[in-house]
């Protein structure tokens, strides 16, 4: 039997980085991957929603474009002295439109919120239940504030994205055909072409001047998220931080970065703004050009007053749609930065689920480790560990800092895979049995104790279902059930933010009540006891020694002091493995 932990193993597995390939590269066409997911279960969901809104959109547009119609025919009769009553319900039916278009344009405001709160639920309920399913990795290379920063910016681009289509491009496209049919048909053909030329410099302005702005955008978006992974961090670590004076380098940091932000998207509205100038100097002579057009037809006939003033209307009209598409893909190109850092959490790799998994019920709960190794992105990990922990006793697990002990517990734990060797429980090698069944099987109390701002219960419970009678028991063999009993709200007590409300030891011992509350097969304890003080620790130790016969516990220690006679030690070096 023999194990050999090493500083340096080998060279670094391309599977192993926390992003396959570069990750920068992969975000293009991975930005694609969330997006679909969300739209396709909102589209199952709010089909008749959005077609309801496609159809307000379609008789919206049409009603503001038949309106100026309307009443130019009007202007052009009113001179002939044609009977009032005809005015009356021309100039009602004209009123009826306009009140039509602007009742639609609200209704659809209202209406497309409702759809957007609805992609809102569905986006953020997904990526949620994705970040559910990530490596261990992934928690080691993101904190909290820049995962909640990433979801806020990724749900309300995908909103904005979906707005544009519903409230710009399906408007702006049905408005300019229209316009378009009634310019080249009524007014003159030559003025259609003038306002598509218009429309075509438009729209390509908008589009080269966005590419160029992107970049800008894009830095502003990268420094706001390293801003938010940076205050993540911070805020984890406030009091170390405090300790040690560090508040004007915290606040330097955040300043610079934040500077950084706010330059960015100066530069970017710079950009636009010159954008803007030469599309209004592209207006003047758009209106210019189509009206010198117009003088010479007037005076010769072909066009009446109505149409000059249909023709203005519709002009000034038709700028909008252009604007909008214009303006559109600059929006679009702004929440497609917004979504690259949700589409990067999104596509980083999803713990492995077992194919072809046994159904797994442990008995003996004899645990094998064969010519184990592991190694990490950096080559150190642990090489050629065997050794086996059986019940009747603790088997601890003992070896200098880095040894590889935490990492032996992560492969027990499936957080990672072996990279050769196999580890087998009754015969059966782990990698075959399903995580749901070996997360029932075994339990662990980690060194660094999680809590959360909840209830005691709910921290010992962490969602299984609540058995008053265990739920005490695992208490009392946690040694905590007297100071509970103590408490006035019991069990109910909150424990504050990471469970700072408790003491460490206090804390750890909440941590072996939860891990004793599943009645587990295997216990792995990491350091599970280095917080408490003698007395309990050996008490403790000494209950979850008579544990041993139904359980198998394997423990992580430093202290060799806690180790009995009765205890199998295996001692990781770099040299081998001991056994005693
Ligand atoms: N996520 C990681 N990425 C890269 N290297 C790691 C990672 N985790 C651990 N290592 C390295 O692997 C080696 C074994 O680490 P491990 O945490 O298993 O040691 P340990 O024996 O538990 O140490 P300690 O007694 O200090 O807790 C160390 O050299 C460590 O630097």
């Amino acid at each position: 039997m023999e194990s050999r932990s090493q500083g340096h193993v080998g060279s670094l597995s391309a599977s192993k980085a926390p992003f396959p390939g570069s990750a920068a590269d992969q975000v293009d066409d991975s930005t694609l991957s969330p997006v679909s997911a969300i739209l396709h279960a909102y589209w199952r969901s709010d089909r008749r929603l959005l077609l309801i809104v496609a159809t307000v959109v379609m008789i919206s547009s049409a009603s503001s474009v038949a309106a100026p119609y309307v009443f130019s025919g009007l202007i052009d009769r009113l001179p002939r002295g044609e009977g009032m009553s005809a005015f009356a319900w021309g100039f009602a039916g004209y009123a009826v439109l306009l009140g039509i278009a602007s009742a639609l344009q609200r209704t659809l405001q209202y209406l497309s919120f409702m759809t957007a709160e609805n992609l809102g639920f569905i986006a953020a309920t997904r990526f949620f239940d994705r970040i559910l399913r990530k490596t261990s990795t992934f928690f080691l290379e993101h904190n909290p504030v820049e995962i909640q920063s990433a979801a806020a910016r990724g749900c309300s681009a995908l909103t904005t994205l979906v707005q544009l289509g519903i409230m710009i491009f399906i408007p702006a496209a049905a408005q300019l055909l229209l316009t378009l049919a009634i310019l080249g048909v009524l007014v003159n053909i030559q003025i259609a072409a003038i306002v598509v030329a218009y429309g075509a410099v438009a729209i390509t302005l908008g589009w080269s001047s966005t590419r160029r702005a992107r970049v800008f955008l894009d830095r502003a978006i990268e420094a706001g998220q390293e801003n938010a992974r940076f205050v993540g961090n911070v805020m984890n670590s406030m009091d170390t931080l405090r300790h040690f004076g560090s508040h004007s380098w915290m606040s330097q940091r955040f300043t610079m970065k934040a500077r950084e932000v706010r330059d960015n998207w100066r530069t970017y509205v710079f950009q636009r703004l010159a954008y803007i100038a030469v599309l209004g100097l592209a207006i003047a002579l758009q209106f210019a050009v189509t009206l010198l057009l117009l003088i010479p037809e007037y005076r010769a006939g072909a066009v009446t007053i109505g149409d000059i003033v249909l023709f203005n209307t519709l002009l000034l009209q038709l700028n909008m749609p252009f604007e909008m598409v214009a303006r559109a893909i600059s929006d679009a190109a702004r929440s497609r930065a917004d979504l690259i850092p949700l589409a990067r959490l999104w596509v980083a790799p999803e713990e492995r689920r077992t194919s072809h998994a046994h159904d797994f019920t442990p008995s003996a709960g004899q645990l094998s480790f064969e010519g184990i190794g592991y190694a990490y992105d950096n080559g150190r990990g642990v090489t050629n560990v065997s050794f086996m922990a059986r019940r009747g006793a603790i088997t601890f697990l003992v070896g200098e800092t880095g040894s590889g002990k935490s990492t032996i517990f992560k492969l027990v734990l499936k957080s990672i895979e072996p990279d050769c060797g196999r580890i087998l429980v009754d015969g059966t090698d782990i990698a075959t049995i399903d995580h749901t069944d070996w997360y029932a099987a075994v339990a662990v109390v980690p060194q660094d104790v999680m809590l959360l701002n909840e209830s005691l219960a709910d921290n010992i419970l962490l969602g299984r279902p609540r058995d008053e009678v265990r739920l005490r028991g695992a208490s009392k063999k946690a040694a905590i059930l007297p100071i509970i009993e103590a408490l006035p709200e019991g069990f109910e007590t909150t424990v504050g933010e990471r469970g700072l409300k408790l003491s460490g030891g206090e804390r750890q011992r909440i941590a072996i009540a939860r891990a004793l509350y599943g009645e587990p097969a295997i216990l792995l304890l990491d350091e599970a006891s280095s917080a408490l003080d003698e007395r309990t620790e050996r008490d403790i130790l000494d209950h979850i020694r008579s544990l041993a016969e139904d359980v198998t516990v394997l423990a992580i220690t430093h202290r060799k002091g806690v180790i009995s006679t009765t205890d199998v030690v295996v001692e990781l070096t770099d040299c081998g493995l001991s056994l005693t």
